[in-house]
């Protein structure tokens, strides 16, 4: 290893009208020869990210990028060259894909890119691209059957919302169980993944699709709890709250809170936070929609918001 600044590589995640996700095969000669990666290249003297971005997506797979935006950042250290692989998620572009540099591209569908081999630095890349910008935090149910609470539920998910948290703390483990399997009937047509906010057993009882965990229980962890097969994520306030995450394989993780309370972290030390992680970071704590722009440029996944988004009518989300 040499002590060069880190090699800047931009790279953009496209999907397409189905919302699969475009795929280009490293030439066999090149370095990380015959991997798929997502198309993109190296940064040079002079260019704004989003200037590689375009350049690189004309180049290779001849698409004209009219719109994107950060979607994460991921230092990677190869044998040769750390490289900072900074990604984006492309909102709006035009033309048809094709191999310009005569690679094998693909458009592939977001449950089978866990299944395609990438360079080591990717993983969490695969991560942040099957995660939505919104990751909804339910509001406290007052009771099981709580018709407000299902109402709003409705709101939401008519709205785009894609990720939910289920997140109760006045409900006993069989009232929780009870609501959760609810949630997840009405969730299910919308195709909607729901974590929830309890022991990973639990979880895994009632069949959701993940596990959301508290700092404490982060903490007396020594290992992932649950398969990969399921998500698990975890609250974190601290950087070492996110080593800990990533020492035990969580997918993603909140860090809050950003606003609204004295100790409140504020954006830039979100920045530093989320430039030092290596899974995605979602910004909670006081957020609302508005905010979603500010989470991506600060190198966020976007926000995890409870009752502000949850009782707000504004969604622009998509
Ligand atoms: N484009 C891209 N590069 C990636 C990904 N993951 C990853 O580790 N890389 C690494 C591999 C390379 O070391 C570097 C990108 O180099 P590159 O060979 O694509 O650069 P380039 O397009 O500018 O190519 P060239 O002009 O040198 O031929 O970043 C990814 O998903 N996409
Ligand atoms: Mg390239």
């Amino acid at each position: 290893m040499t002590n060069l600044a880190p090699l800047h590589v931009v790279a953009g995640v496209v999907r397409n009208a189905q919302g699969d996700i475009l795929l280009a095969r490293r030439h066999p000669t090149k370095e990380h020869g015959d991997l798929w990666e997502f198309p993109g290249g190296k940064r040079e003297v002079g260019e704004q990210p989003e200037e590689t971005l375009v350049r690189e997506f004309k180049e290779e797979v001849d698409i004209t990028i009219q719109r994107a935006h950060p979607l994460i950042r991921i230092r990677h250290t190869y044998t040769h060259r750390e490289v900072l692989l900074d990604v984006w998620s492309v909102e709006q572009f035009s033309g048809k894909a094709w191999g310009r540099e005569g690679q094998p591209i693909e458009w592939c569908a977001p449950h089978l890119l866990r299944t395609k081999t990438f360079p080591a630095a990717n993983y969490p890349v695969i991560t942040a691209a099957l995660l939505p910008a919104v990751y909804l935090i339910t509001a406290e149910p007052l009771k099981r059957n709580d018709p407000k609470f299902f109402y709003q539920l409705e709101r939401n998910l008519e709205q785009g919302i894609q990720l939910l948290q289920f997140r109760s703390s006045f409900l006993d483990a069989h009232e929780y169980c009870y609501c959760a399997e609810k949630i997840l009937t009405i969730c299910e047509p919308y195709k909607v993944q729901v974590l929830a906010y309890t022991t990973p057993a639990i979880a895994l009882s009632v069949g959701v699709h993940g596990v959301h965990l508290q700092q404490a229980d982060l903490l007396q962890l020594v290992e992932r709890p649950l398969k990969k097969d399921l998500w698990v994520a975890a609250s974190c306030h601290t950087p070492d709250d996110i080593k800990q995450a990533q020492t035990i394989d969580l997918d993603f993780v909140t860090l809050s809170p950003i606003r609204a309370t004295s100790n409140a972290l504020g954006w830039l030390t979100f920045f530093t936070q989320t430039e030092q992680a290596k899974i995605p970071v979602f910004a909670s704590g006081g957020l609302q929609y508005q905010d979603i722009g500010f989470a991506w440029a600060h190198g966020g996944q976007g926000i995890a918001g409870q009752k502000k988004i949850w009782d707000s009518t504004m969604h622009p989300i998509n």
